[in-house]
């Protein structure tokens, strides 16, 4: 089992406005285990990204759904961005304003749906 795999089956935590931002040393070892995202800072919030690419728009829309459906169930929601043939993925935790664990655990929750 991979260690997305292992991250991928844990579940997201309550997260509350307290919560730890992941630390620059977790952040090291748990973005190596979703090794397709891009951490990107946006107005001081960090985040993680990824495209994903599609035949056509019917796909990423379908693609899209399975997202916001993951994103319910974890009640952890991320920015998608819907485009002909492209899905771009972006998870943060608002309440805290940059990178939790359950970012990441959505992060390979999402590469799973591509499985
Ligand atoms: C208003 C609602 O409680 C909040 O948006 C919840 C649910 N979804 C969430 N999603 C994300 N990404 N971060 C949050 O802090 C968060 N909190």
């Amino acid at each position: 089992m991979s260690t997305t795999d292992t991250l991928a089956k844990q579940v997201c935590e309550a997260c509350h406005v307290d919560a730890p931002k992941v630390t620059d040393e977790e952040l090291k070892v748990l973005i190596g285990q979703i090794p397709d995202w891009v951490p990107q800072v946006r107005d001081n919030v960090m985040m993680l990204e990824r495209e994903y690419k599609f035949k056509n728009y019917k796909l990423a829309w379908a693609f899209a759904n399975q997202v916001s459906e993951l994103a319910e169930a974890e009640f952890h929601h991320p920015s998608i961005l819907l485009e002909w043939g492209k899905v771009t993925v972006t998870w943060w935790t608002h309440s805290i304003g940059g990178l939790h664990k359950n970012d990441f655990i959505c992060a390979a929750k999402t590469d799973q749906l591509t499985q």
